[in-house]
């Protein structure tokens, strides 16, 4: 039975979903383009002047130009490899052999990292268009917030989110926000029940001044009074933040506070976050009269849900919630358009749902466009931003590439989806949304007897035996649930866009250690190449989808765990090499030292310019180069081993949440730039013995040089040299951590040990 006019046929059992389908277009869905046109002749403005403009970036010929001289230098890096090949039985011809196939394998990523640069487009939008022409039709959003655990997301955190996504400056009336509890807490409930007070008081303020960001915590972290409401309105935020961080710390609420509500009965018999039932609570209903702000005006609905757990059912993470929000809110509001967002992502910027809308507004270009995902961007970064976590290059310049190639990747919070194709809905020609027909959803039950309809929809064996996490819904099974979704959405025939405005539309928290910057990169480089690996890899699921262009330009993601090897080769081979005293590149005074010189150079030229004109500092730059050193050699290499084993069914995949919160003297270092170790990890063992190596091989290479003379001997083995004084350069932190510092956040002596212990007995090998 066809039930979305779109081609996908339901198994009779998933029926019952329908309420989140947007209806098929309307036929006289014309009569929108008439109402445009009279309303916009009535402004003196064009009739068909598009809500968004998209630019092309600048200086593209001379990055093509630049393009095509690395590809010179590489061809002849490849011909000087394949003419100078050691002779059979030679030492060091297997050795040789290698680094030439890690280098073909850098040549590769090479040329894909160059088609994802390649055209990058911006886009702008003109917000006043869309609300002298669409005011009274604008749509109405369900905002989701995802929660996990409230230890390491603090419920303050999470409601600081919600109040800023409360505030968007859109009719609130059109607002609904979810939030989605992992953690099952009643603390969060808790939390969210204040939120629910504070912002009778929070909204109208923030709409009177017109202040930004819209986050109080964010806000009043650096603003100054402006006047007495302003003061009255901070003393009763951190009368709020006291009484939610006593509450907190006490791990409990009080009888009194359970009094106050009658959700908390959900929490009598205790909780457990593995093992509870099904908990909605309708925290602000739009329909109630009270439910006013204090300039009297309506509030967004407010909503809190923890789905059904139990420890026989899978529970699918971040995926698994989003799917049940999505069924919850189709029977509160089933709004057309849904924002996602993580706890910790809260709105930098009020106009960023305006800014999604001339998207999905526009008369012209909208009809094929299923998301909006703005860049992720965290407020919690050091000048020098030590673990590289900002992305600069990839929000800035290759998502833009992505999006002119028919779509940027959907990357989870911030973004902004159609919800018809968030369910599965195929493109056809008729799926253009008649706005004016989305009105707000009528429900007339009471709210116990919603409550009580949208338990079930959030109770584990809902999804039993139907298309949800398959064809419906986020996609499950694969730790970035994110990214196949999108190219799941985009493969049923949708576009995307990025959008990166000026001010940012999203803030979030990075990461702060080392170790949890690579355990989230694993997370990513382990998910992405899952999807290389499974069915849904784009060069043969997209094949005829999906433009070719955007199938490789997906690969450059997905393959991040498979630059392991290539990487770990030449950080570790050259410099074995150079203590055996085997060359494996052409002598300084070689005319087949050019290429490479003029590669090496080349590359890393072009990526400090590039980093320094979007804004990066030089020393930013560094610390940029060592975490994709130090990514590869340890998050890639953990993902890729993870993807073979769960292949092989010995591992199963997880999702280790990022902590929001640090121990006071981490967060002091993490604010000096001070490198954070502090903890034992297999990855420390990969990046200190690597380290430890190139310091034996350089300090041999040295001694042969100076001590035995030997000038013909460096010429041959000069690159290594350079290659290895290179190598120690970038791991200067790493070695200040092992031997010359003593805090808490410093390399635990085991790992300096067993890692001494590992490289000495790898270069007598070489020695030997
Ligand atoms: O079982 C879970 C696990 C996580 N989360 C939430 O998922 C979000 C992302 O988790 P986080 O630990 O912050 O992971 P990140 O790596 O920072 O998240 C990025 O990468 C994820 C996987 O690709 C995406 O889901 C996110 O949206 C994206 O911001 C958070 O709000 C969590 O509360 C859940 O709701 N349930
Ligand atoms: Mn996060």
């Amino acid at each position: 039975m066809d039930v979305t006019n779109s081609g996908i046929t339901w198994k009779k059992k998933t029926i019952r979903h329908l309420p989140c389908m947007t209806k098929p277009p309307n036929k006289t869905s014309k009569h929108t383009h008439t109402v445009t046109h009279r309303e916009s002749k009535k402004m003196g403005e064009p009739d068909d002047f598009p809500l968004f403009e998209t630019k092309l970036a600048k200086g593209r010929t001379l990055f093509k130009l630049y393009a095509a001289s690395m590809a010179m230098g590489i061809c002849l890096i490849c011909v000087y490899r394949a003419t100078h090949t050691p002779e059979k039985g030679k030492t060091g011809r297997y050795l040789w052999i290698g680094l030439f196939m890690a280098e073909l394998w850098f040549t590769l990523y090479w040329l894909i990292t160059q088609l994802v640069r390649w055209n990058p487009v911006t886009h702008q939008t003109f917000k006043e268009k869309l609300s002298h022409r669409y005011e009274n039709m604008l749509p109405g959003v369900d905002i989701f917030v995802c929660t996990a655990d409230p230890v390491i997301e603090p419920p303050l955190m999470v409601i600081n989110t919600v109040l800023s996504m409360m505030a968007y400056d859109y009719p609130s009336e059109k607002l609904n926000i979810y939030v989605s509890d992992d953690g099952g807490s009643v603390l969060m409930f808790y939390a969210l029940l204040e939120a629910s007070r504070f912002s009778k008081h929070w909204l109208p303020f923030c709409k009177r001044y017109k202040i930004e960001p819209r986050s109080p915590s964010a806000y009043f972290a650096h603003a100054s009074p402006i006047n007495n409401e302003w003061s009255s309105i901070k003393n009763k935020y951190e009368e709020m933040r006291k009484r939610i961080d006593d509450t907190t710390s006490l791990g409990k609420v009080t009888e009194e506070m359970r009094k106050e509500h009658k959700g908390f009965q959900e929490w009598v018999l205790g909780s457990n976050k593995n093992d509870h039932q099904a908990i909605i609570q309708i925290l602000i209903d739009q329909r109630d009269p009270e439910a006013r702000d204090t300039d009297g005006k309506s509030l967004p609905g407010l909503v809190y849900m923890a789905r059904e757990k139990r420890r026989e059912w899978h529970h699918n993470f971040k995926a698994g919630a989003m799917n049940a929000l999505i069924r919850v809110s189709s029977k509160i509001s089933n709004n057309p358009i849904i924002l996602n967002v993580d706890c910790d992502m809260y709105s930098n910027n009020s106009e960023s749902i305006r800014d999604a809308m001339c998207f999905f507004m526009d008369e012209k270009r909208s009809e094929k466009i299923a998301f909006v995902q703005f860049p992720q961007h965290h407020d919690n970064l050091t000048r020098n931003d030590i673990y590289s976590n900002a992305l600069m290059v990839i929000n800035d310049v290759e998502l833009g590439s992505l999006d002119s190639y028919g779509g940027c990747l959907y990357i989870g919070s911030g973004c902004f989806h159609r919800r018809d194709t968030l369910c599965g809905r195929i493109y056809t020609l008729d799926t253009k949304i008649n706005w004016e027909k989305q009105n707000h959803k009528e429900i007339t039950e009471s709210i116990d007897v919603i409550e009580n309809e949208c338990k079930i929809l959030a109770s584990c064996n809902y999804e039993y035996n139907t298309q949800w996490g398959k064809e419906m819904g986020l996609k499950y099974g694969c730790p970035v649930e994110d990214i196949i979704t999108g190219l799941s959405i985009k493969c049923r025939g949708w576009r995307s866009v990025h959008l990166n405005p000026k001010r940012k539309g999203f803030l979030g928290l990075s990461p702060t250690t080392l170790l949890q910057t690579l355990i989230q990169t694993k997370r990513w480089a382990e998910g992405d190449f899952q999807i290389f690996l499974s069915q849904y890899c784009p060069l043969v699921f997209g094949h005829n989808k999906i433009p070719l262009r955007l199938q490789i330009s997906y690969c450059c993601y997905l393959l991040w765990a498979a630059n392991c090897w290539a990487t770990l080769y030449y950080v570790s081979v050259p410099s074995y090499c150079l203590l055996a005293h085997i060359s494996l590149f052409p002598k300084l005074s070689s005319y087949w030292f050019l290429p490479f010189a003029y590669v090496f150079v080349g590359k890393y030229a072009y990526s400090l310019g590039e980093f320094y004109w979007l804004g990066g500092t030089v020393k930013g730059w560094w610390n940029d180069q060592r975490m994709w050193l130090y990514r590869r050699l340890t998050s890639y290499l953990f993902g890729f081993c993870d993807v073979i084993f769960k292949s092989m069914g010995f591992t199963t995949s997880g999702f280790v949440i990022t902590s929001k919160v640090s121990e006071e003297d981490t967060l002091q270092r993490y604010n000096k730039e001070i490198m954070e170790f502090g903890a034992t990890s297999p990855m420390f063992n990969i990046l200190s013995t690597l380290a430890l190596i190139n310091v034996l091989s350089f300090v041999n290479g040295v001694k042969w040089v100076v001590m035995d003379s030997d000038i013909n001997g460096f010429s041959e083995l000069g690159v290594q040299m350079v290659l290895c004084g290179l190598i120690i350069l970038i791991n200067i932190p790493l070695y200040e951590g092992m031997f010359f510092r003593k805090d808490n956040g410093s390399m635990p002596s085991s790992v300096t040990f067993q890692s001494t212990i590992l490289a000495v007995l790898f270069c007598a090998l070489a020695i030997i």
